[in-house]
């Protein structure tokens, strides 16, 4: 069985119950209906019925529940909560109820009242506005400072990594985190890592230079980084700072960061900012065709999670079975 597959059985016998926040768009209606045939979840869509049964065509929705965030009799109690959240913020009642007709807000505080067991949302909406709302209502998990994310990349006919399978962070929230947030992010990485693929995580703490051979401030950020991750977990295999081959490809290794026990062996890949995440992961989606299972969030209180807008309706179905799993608390 691949990954996929294994992610979607596991989060089959959790039987939570998901909201998709993006109902009047197509791809996710689909996945919807992907949810229920697969019994991965039991799925809510919001929106406008009328409208999302426009786009669904001849689709049979049945088993799937609809709900108009404009109109549904729960807005007003999730309005009163944002606002009992957030008044010391500066949030008005008006504010409040205003963005509870919002499918995100009202997504978002599906999740907080315990109505739902996660969100998943972001095929038509940007990142910033997925996470705004969860970071001000659903907040950070205890003991956490920052919130993250992470991809499995799954990419095909490749010997790194284990076997192909790679996990990238943080490539969707973090500008630009400093060394002690950047340490943060790879230890819940190594957490997400061993949560799916139950195998020992080697982290790379990835830069254009390795052990030494360029100097920068942002390089400096990467050694300070490892050194902290190091202090705070010294039982992971951590290394840095690497350039990606030097992570990656043993015979590279050999030569930049011989006598290194992650260099060459990396499976997990912790990149300095968001420039380089982000950009890193969607070239490797494109151009090796690999599969990209994410983003998946690290550290929010409460399962919510983001997609790319270039997402396809199984990659909304893989990221809901994950959000699954974060119910269950199987990943954190
Ligand atoms: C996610 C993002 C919107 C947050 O930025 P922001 O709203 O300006 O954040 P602020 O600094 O104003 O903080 C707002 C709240 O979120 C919290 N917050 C912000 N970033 C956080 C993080 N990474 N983890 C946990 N909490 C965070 C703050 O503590 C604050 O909480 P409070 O209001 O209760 O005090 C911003 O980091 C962003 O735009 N990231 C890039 C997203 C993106 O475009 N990705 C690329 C495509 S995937
Ligand atoms: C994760 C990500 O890059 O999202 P989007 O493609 O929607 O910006």
């Amino acid at each position: 069985m691949d990954l996929i597959q294994k992610i979607r059985e596991r989060a089959k016998a959790t039987n939570k119950t998901i909201v998709l926040a993006e109902g009047i768009e197509e791809r996710v209606i689909k996945a919807a209906v992907t949810i229920r045939d697969e019994k991965i979840a039991k799925v809510i869509l919001l929106g406008r019925e009328e409208k999302i049964k426009e786009i669904a065509g001849g689709i049979d929705l049945s088993g799937i529940e609809i709900i108009d965030p404009e109109i549904s009799e729960k807005t007003r109690d999730y309005a009163e909560l944002l606002y009992q959240l957030r008044k010391d913020k500066g949030m008005t009642e008006e504010k409040a109820m205003e963005l509870a007709k919002n499918p995100i807000w009202y997504g978002t505080l599906m999740v907080k009242n315990g109505d739902v067991d996660g969100m998943v949302a972001g095929a038509i909406t940007a990142t910033a506005d997925i996470f705004r709302p969860a970071f001000q209502v659903i907040k950070t998990a205890p003991g956490v400072s920052v919130v993250s994310s992470a991809f499995i990349m799954v990419v095909p006919n490749c010997e790194y990594g284990s076997n192909g399978i790679i996990l990238f962070a943080d490539c969707a929230i973090n500008p630009n985190p400093d060394a002690k947030q950047l340490a943060e992010i790879a230890l819940a990485s190594s957490r997400t890592w061993k949560a799916l693929m139950d195998e020992e995580p080697i982290i790379a703490m990835l830069s254009f230079s390795t052990k030494g051979s360029g100097q920068h401030e942002t390089v400096d950020k990467v050694v300070e980084a490892t050194n902290i991750l190091r202090q705070k977990a010294p039982e992971i295999k951590v290394d840095g700072e690497l350039q990606a081959d030097a992570a990656l490809v043993p015979k590279v290794a050999k030569t930049k960061a011989p006598g290194s026990e992650v260099a060459g062996r990396a499976n997990i890949l912790i990149f300095p900012d968001l420039n380089s995440g982000n950009i890193g992961y969607k070239l490797v989606q494109r151009l090796a065709k690999a599969e990209a299972i994410g983003p998946i969030s690290q550290g929010l209180a409460m399962p919510i999670n983001d997609l790319s807008r270039g997402c396809s309706s199984d990659d909304i179905v893989n990221v809901a079975a994950i959000t699954a799993l974060q119910a269950q608390n199987l990943v954190k």
